[in-house]
């Protein structure tokens, strides 16, 4: 279990709530659109092929050696094709601003998502950083280079 600070940004809806596991095995928290008030009424009308970056109303200050992963919900993606474009989306732990949810409709009709939809989830995984180094050779394998394929599909 690890804690996160989160701040709601300027001009935010706090009655949204925090991000919280639906249950005890959710490995996600739900991310909620959170417009400015301007837009809440309205919320964000994506057609097909569009995209756009919802806002949550958070901000977070994960701690050192942990991201933030915003991943799409599977009901949302198999009943409108409305998905994540980046997924899955990273949250570095040094980054103050409002995280947002980049949204692709992939479907064949326009999607509105409303003020306080369940839009992403967020899962909190840990990172390993690495220093890169510049070698002359690599070790063999059986692999060698094949790639992209070179194992087939069938059999
Ligand atoms: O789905 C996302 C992905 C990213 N971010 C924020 C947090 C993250 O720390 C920052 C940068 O994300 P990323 O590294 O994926 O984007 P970039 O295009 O590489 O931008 P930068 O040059 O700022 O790193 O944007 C979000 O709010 N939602
Ligand atoms: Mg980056």
């Amino acid at each position: 279990m690890v804690t996160i600070a989160v701040r709601f940004v300027d001009g935010a809806d706090r009655a949204l709530g925090l991000p919280r596991h639906a249950s005890a095995g959710a490995a996600g928290a739900d991310l909620r659109a959170n417009f400015a008030a301007a837009d809440r009424a309205a919320g964000v009308t994506l057609v097909p092929g569009a995209r756009a970056a919802v806002p949550t109303g958070l901000a977070v200050a994960l701690p050192e050696g942990w991201e933030m992963q915003v991943r799409p919900r599977s009901g949302l993606a198999l009943r409108h094709g409305l998905t994540v474009a980046n997924a899955p989306g990273t949250v570095d732990s040094d980054y103050r601003g409002e995280v947002k949810v980049i949204l692709v409709n992939l479907g064949d009709a326009p999607v509105t998502v409303a003020h306080g939809d369940r839009i992403a989830q967020a899962v909190i995984a840990p990172v390993t950083r690495a220093s890169f180094e510049e070698v002359d050779a690599l070790d063999e394998t059986v692999r060698g280079t094949g790639g992209f394929g070179s194992t087939g599909v069938s059999g």
